[in-house]
């Protein structure tokens, strides 16, 4: 059998998703990720169809430089009625100097008689003179058969004449693909088992997710006997995107035990993945499975007690093989086990402690029925089992008491301005901030008051602010919960305060969560 290929299509397919946009050197980065990925090919882009593209491969012949992937070129067979070494758009895919080139065909009777308004004969004479001009030219080519399992289902014996005409001109794959993603697994399976038989082509798969089965659909065609697959990272694409490509090879390599990706490089996809989505600007999501920051998250008690005595009760492999982690979270449904787990998570020994797991337990759910919300908060339960373990702990200092008033001026434009007063080693402080909101102007003030006796609080950032108004019967009289993120610039850690009155319900995230940030620095009390 094949090595299987595995072909990362996410700066040309995933780019097509809403709202996605890639600067040239935004896709150089990608590339190098993907590239530290260890998948074997990266599909950059169209040259020829727009600027951004085109520039994309000429740096990269200068800029990138691939250790283990082989890059890509995509554009269609070129156009009805014309010749292969004429059309300006297959020029371009040769002029992009890569290796491979992946064209896209029509497969399905109603797309080239409607969309592309010819006749199936010139249809198939653009596949052969396109594959075989390119492969002339000494590229390898990958055919993307557009629509093809829809087609296969309209038109079998025409879908089969596209693969086989591509086969014969010299593509090397040719590429099943559920443009519409309206498959479900068995149709996938029963569509390229069929191909294999009647063609003996070698065949790929590229799946959409429409009807949230694109990596399952993926996995069917490898299990028919497709030895290539295609997907993005992060499931980025058209409408409702391509297949996963993480989950894709990540089911191949531990639930088929198929060579997907060299385990080194799997050790990575969580980081690589998350560094992605930072490129993207989409923001990670969390139950994306084996690399969310959820997939290996347990929150139940009866999960945690068991994974207390083996983590393999609860988790169907172990998180570490894809760069993630095991992490417990303490809400009202946590156990006594809960908060052993993360006691143990914080480097806490609550093990001769029964009475301050006890205490923390019913801590958490008294102020979860008030409206705290814990499993978002990791921080505040460590301080208070530091709290509960150790009175005196975390009392970096003692608040004196502190105060902020919002001026608007005539024009409307509102400023805030806060005094904190607390005491420090062994000193008072009186500090005073501005900002362009109540809780700026309360963090800039605290901030400098604690910087006179702890001056590494210079290096925690406040990086995120939600609110949510909990009981919105109540109207203004509702309970406020306020979730802060703060971080040293390498890692971050959120914290939560609930109160009647916003501005107490933020201050008491704030502090905890500079508190926290001292302690993670290891900064003793003065
Ligand atoms: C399923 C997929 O996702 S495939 C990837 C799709 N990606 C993109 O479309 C993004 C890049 N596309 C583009 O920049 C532009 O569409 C271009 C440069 C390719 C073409 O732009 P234009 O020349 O203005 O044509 P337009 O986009 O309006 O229409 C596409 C043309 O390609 C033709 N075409 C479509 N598929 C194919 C094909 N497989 N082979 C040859 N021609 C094709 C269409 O019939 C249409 O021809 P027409 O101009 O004679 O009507
Ligand atoms: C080629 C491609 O992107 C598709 O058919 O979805």
């Amino acid at each position: 059998m094949e090595a299987l290929h595995v072909y990362d299509t996410t700066l040309r397919d995933g780019a097509q998703q809403e709202g996605l946009n890639l600067s040239v050197s935004d896709k150089l980065a990608i590339a190098g990720l993907l590239d530290e990925l260890r998948v074997d090919f990266i599909e950059g882009g169209w040259p020829g169809a727009n600027p951004k593209d085109t520039e994309f491969f000429e740096r990269a012949k200068h800029e990138l430089t691939l250790e283990h992937a082989t890059l890509a070129a995509f554009g269609s067979t070129r156009r009805a009625g014309s010749s292969a070494a004429e059309d300006q758009l297959v020029q371009a895919l040769l002029e992009a100097g890569t290796s491979v080139v992946c064209l896209v065909a029509k497969s399905h009777v109603r797309h080239v008689e409607e969309a592309l308004r010819t006749t199936l004969e010139e249809n198939l004479e653009m596949i052969r003179d396109t594959v075989s001009h390119l492969v002339a030219q000494g590229r390898r080519v990958f055919l993307d058969a557009e629509h093809f399992f829809d087609g296969w289902h309209l038109d079998r014996d025409y879908a089969l004449r596209v693969v086989r005409t591509a086969h014969e001109a010299g593509a090397e794959v040719v590429v099943l693909c559920d443009t519409n993603g309206g498959m479900l697994p068995h149709q996938v399976e029963q569509v390229v088992t069929d191909v294999i038989a009647s063609t003996g082509a070698r065949v790929g798969a590229h799946c959409h997710n429409d009807t949230g089965c694109a990596a399952a659909n993926s996995v069917a065609a490898v299990r028919a006997g497709a030895t290539h697959v295609q997907g993005t990272v992060n499931g980025y694409g058209e409408r409702t995107g391509n297949a996963d490509l993480l989950t894709v090879a990540a089911n191949l390599q531990f639930k088929l035990g198929l060579d997907a990706l060299e385990p080194d490089a799997f050790r990575q996809a969580m980081p690589i993945a998350h560094a992605i989505s930072e490129v993207t600007n989409v923001p990670a999501y969390s139950r994306q499975p084996y690399v969310g920051a959820s997939a290996f998250a347990h929150k139940a008690g009866l999960h945690a007690s068991a994974l207390k005595v083996d983590p393999d009760l609860y988790q169907h492999m172990d998180p570490s093989l894809v760069g993630n982690g095991m992490r417990t979270l303490v809400s009202d449904m946590a156990g006594r086990a809960s908060i052993e787990l993360k006691a143990r998570e914080a480097g806490l020994d609550v093990a001769s402690r029964p009475e301050v797991v006890a205490s923390v337990l019913a801590e958490v759910k008294a102020l979860e029925l008030q409206g705290w919300t814990f499993d978002a908060a990791d921080a505040s339960v460590e301080l208070m089992l530091r709290r509960t373990l150790e009175p005196g702990c975390t009392d970096y200092f003692e608040v004196e008491s502190w105060r902020v008033i919002t001026e608007a001026s005539g024009s409307g434009e509102a400023i805030s301005e806060a005094t904190v007063k607390l005491h420090a080693d062994g000193r008072r402080t009186v500090a005073t901030g501005e900002g362009n909101g109540p809780v700026n102007a309360l963090d800039h003030a605290l901030r400098q008051a604690i910087a006179v006796a702890y001056p590494e609080i210079e290096k925690l950032e406040l990086i995120d602010f939600k609110v949510r108004i909990l009981d919105a019967s109540h109207g203004s009289d509702a309970v406020t919960r306020v979730l802060i993120e703060t971080s040293d610039g390498e890692t971050s850690w959120n914290t939560i305060g609930v109160a009647a009155n916003i501005i107490e319900a933020s201050w008491r995230a704030l502090v905890d969560g500079l508190v926290h940030g001292l302690i993670r620095q290891g900064v003793p009390i003065r």
